[in-house]
Parts: structure tokens; sequence; C-alpha cells
């Protein structure tokens, strides 16, 4: 555990390259236990999520070369010993799920583990993973409290519509159906931004996918996978934080590579707060000392809101940055998780700082900016981004306070506090 201690109240400002995108490198991370041939990958962000999952490729005996520094990776699961692998899968992140397809696939069964859960946002379900493994043709079975899944063979193709568009279980369906025999549909598909990703580096290996980007995709499998080499996208997360950073404390921040095409309704997001974003190329930017206020709609008695759910709609993971951005700004807005039931039991330690925040109930809060905030001890939950967010206000806010807890940060965002100073923030862990 280490904490972040903070001297908050100046303007960050400057110029920032951000990392790869932790929920892309994961899944295809795991998607290269689908081939023998060596994969490279590109842009790989110095993460512990990252770390956790090499080093499970290397106890199992396969070839590890990682250069942090220069953020390349080859991997090569020619020498994957099946016999060694033995308990639980790497705890404490989500995209161990993501290595139930390609595990069945490589060795036959798996056991499944207890521990496949990130960030305490709440339940995070293992049935839409289970329903998709066995639709393509794995069994599931139950040993005492031990569940187990068998494939015979290989993965057959299969046509599924799950009860909601989910970003990992979309990712399994893809994984599985590749090496598929036959033709499988995904209806109700994820089409996030690194859905996508995994999706055309699984092409790139050899698959045959359409409809990436899209909430139905088609799988015709093939007999085999090839390697490749492949450079993970910017991260849309940590482009978001910074330019967030910047709005919060009235700099100017500018973030290169910073993926525009994806940006529309994340800007209208920005532009409810008061905060205008620019794009140059693709370099974002926000100006310096924009005045936060919510945006009044022009229907009466609207209650502005900002609302999160599966993509294209506002992504669940950036809720936070945002309602960091609303205890500061003039005005009020509801703010609705419609995906998570766990995502706001972090509101009580947004207060401690004298936000306020009313609870409708586990998916809707409403933020009453612009309260006079002041410096303070908070402790941030097992939540990426709400120790982001705690972050952000305390760095919006003359004087000392201390984020504790807040290394759960390191698994998505690499070198934060260099990237922070680098913008001029008064900030370091306290191991
Ligand atoms: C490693 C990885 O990529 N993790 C991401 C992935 O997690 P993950 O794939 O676990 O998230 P899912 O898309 O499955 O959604 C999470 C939970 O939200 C609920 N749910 C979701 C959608 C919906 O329409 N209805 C609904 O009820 C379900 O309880 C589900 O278990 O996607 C999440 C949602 O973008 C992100 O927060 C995580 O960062
Ligand atoms: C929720 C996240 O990760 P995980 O799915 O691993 O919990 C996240 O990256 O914000």
């Amino acid at each position: 555990m280490a904490d972040l201690i903070v001297n908050g109240g100046k303007p960050l400002s400057g110029t920032i390259t951000p990392s790869g995108n932790k929920n892309s490198v994961l899944p295809i991370l795991c998607a290269t236990l689908l081939t023998d041939e060596p994969v490279t990958l590109r842009n790989v962000p110095n993460i512990t999520d990252v770390e956790k999952l090499l080093r499970f490729f290397a106890e199992q005996g396969s070839y590890v070369s990682w250069n942090p520094a220069a953020c390349t990776l080859t991997v090569c699961h020619k020498t994957f010993d099946t016999a060694q692998l033995s308990g639980e899968l790497p705890a404490g992140m989500r995209s161990s799920v993501l290595l139930f397809a390609p595990l069945l696939q490589r060795m036959g069964s798996l056991r499944l583990p207890t521990n496949a859960k990130g960030c305490s946002l709440g339940i995070r379900e293992l049935d839409p993973h289970l329903e998709i493994l066995e639709k393509l043709g794995a069994r599931l079975s139950r040993n005492g409290g031990q569940h187990s899944l068998t494939l015979a063979q290989r993965f057959r193709g299969a046509r599924h519509w799950p009860d909601y568009m989910s970003v990992t279980a979309t990712e399994n369906f893809a994984m599985a159906a590749t090496l598929a025999k036959g033709q499988s549909v995904l209806i109700n598909a994820a089409s996030e931004p690194h859905v996508q990703e995994l999706c055309q580096v699984l092409v790139g290996m050899g698959a045959q996918i359409t409809g990436i980007g899209t909430s139905q995709l088609v799988i015709d499998g093939v007999e085999r996978l090839r390697g490749g080499e492949f450079t993970i996208h910017s991260d849309h997360h940590e482009i978001v934080t910074f330019l967030a950073l910047g709005a919060i404390t009235g700099g100017e921040v500018r973030v290169r590579h910073s993926l525009p095409q994806h940006f529309d309704l994340i800007g209208r997001a920005f532009a409810k707060l008061g905060v205008a974003i620019e794009h140059e190329g693709d370099t974002a930017r926000v100006p310096a000392g924009q005045r936060l206020a919510v945006a009044a709609p022009f229907t009466p008695n609207l209650l502005p809101r900002i609302e999160a759910a599966p993509w294209p709609y506002f992504p669940v993971d950036l809720l936070p940055c945002m309602i960091a951005l609303a205890a500061r700004a003039e005005g009020t807005v509801m703010f609705w998780n419609k995906v998570y039931e766990g995502g706001f039991g972090w509101m009580h330690e947004l207060a401690k700082f004298g936000a306020h925040i009313v609870v409708s109930d586990p998916h809707r809060v409403t933020v009453f900016g612009a309260r006079p905030l002041h410096p303070t001890v908070v402790d941030a939950p097992y939540i990426i981004r709400a120790a982001v967010a705690l972050y952000m206000v305390a760095a919006s806010i003359p004087g000392q306070s201390i984020v504790k807890n807040a290394d759960t940060i390191r698994r998505a965002h690499p070198n934060f506090v260099e990237n922070l100073r680098h913008l001029g923030a008064e900030v370091e862990w306290r191991e």
C-alpha cells in the first residue's frame, strides 16, 4: 500500500504522452496464448497488471522478454507447460477472466478461479463467461466446491445472445470463436475501443472477424493463428485524466496521440461542466483558466446529467474524473452509472474534502458543486479511477492532502507521479 502526498492548489500545465491502454494490452496478452508463434507488442504500459500476467506466463514456461523502458515485449508460448499450471490465476485484476478461453483452448481443462475480480465496483460476474464458453462447446462440472471447465478437442461455432454487452465476455467469445470449428455469431457484443483493438489484433494473427465495432460479431473459425507485431493504442482513460487535471487546476494541458475519433461524447461530458477541449490533429488541449460551471439545459427544470453505459455511451471508468470536476463546478449535476451497482461507494471519502454529494441509490448520485473545499486525508478504495479522482480534488485545493492507499493507480497508469511532476504538481508517493 502507498499513499499520495499532495500539495495542491497549483495549475498543472504542459504536454503529456499517454501510455498504452491497460484494457487493450491485457486481453491481447491473453490472446497470445492462442498461438505458438512469437508475438511482439509495442507501447506496452509498465503497469502492475502487465507485470502479473507476464509472471504467470513465465511460471508456466513461456518465453517472455519485456523492456519496460522501451515499452516493448515479446512473448512466445511454444514452451508453455500445461503440467505446471496449479492453483489460482493472477489475483486482483479482472483480466484474469480473459485467460479462460485461451487456457481452455491450450489445455483442454481449467479449474475456475475464485479471484477473477478487479476493482471493487460490485459483483464481477462469471456467469456470462461460462454461458459463452459452454455455448461454444466447453463443459462445466462441479466437484464439491470446485468448478471446472473442460473442452474436447476444439471449440465449436455457435450463435449467442447474452443479457448485456460485457467487455470481457465479448473478448472471451472472440478468442474462443476464432479457433472454433465453423461460424460463430455474437449478438449484443460490446464494442469499446479495447474490444475493437483485441479483434483487430486477432485479425492480424489470422482470425476472420467481421462486425468489429458494432454490436454483432461474426467469426469464422480458423485452424491456427500466427504471431506478429502490434502497437497498443493510447489509453483514452489516461488522456481524459490529464485533460481533467488541467481543467480542475486551471492549467493548460496538451495530450499527444489523443484518439480524437473517440472524443465526441467525452467532449460533450466535459462541456456539460464548462470545460472546452480542443483538438489539433491528434493532440488534445484543455485551455487554461476555464470557469467550471454546469451548463444549463435548454429544457426547463431538467437536471443536467452524465450517464455511463456500454460503449458508445460515456465510459463508466471515466465517471470518477467527471465527478471530481463537478465537485468544483458551479451548479448541480447527476451522475448515472448504468453498469456497476458498487461504483459510488467512495462518495463519503469525497465528502471529507467538504464536497456535497447526495447518493440517491447505488446507481445515481447528485453533486452540488462549488462548495468550499479544504485539504484533508482520504482513503482510496480499490478502484483505480476513484483513487485518481480523489487525487484530482486534492490537487485543486491549496494545502496538503493525503490520498491513502492510492497505489491501485499503478494498475493502469505508469509513471503517474513523474507525469504529474512534469506538469508542475507537488506530489510524491509515501510507501
Ligand atoms: C479488464 C477490463 O477490460 N475491465 C473493464 C471491463 O470489465 P468487465 O468486462 O468485467 O465489465 P462488464 O462489461 O462485464 O460489466 C461489468 C458489470 O456491469 C454490469 N452490467 C454491464 C453492462 C450492462 O449493460 N449491464 C450491466 O448490468 C454487470 O453486472 C457486469 O458484471 O469493462 C468494464 C465496463 O466498461 C470496465 O469498468 C472495466 O475496466
Ligand atoms: C475497473 C477497472 O479495471 P478492472 O476491470 O481490472 O477492475 C479499470 O481499469 O478501471
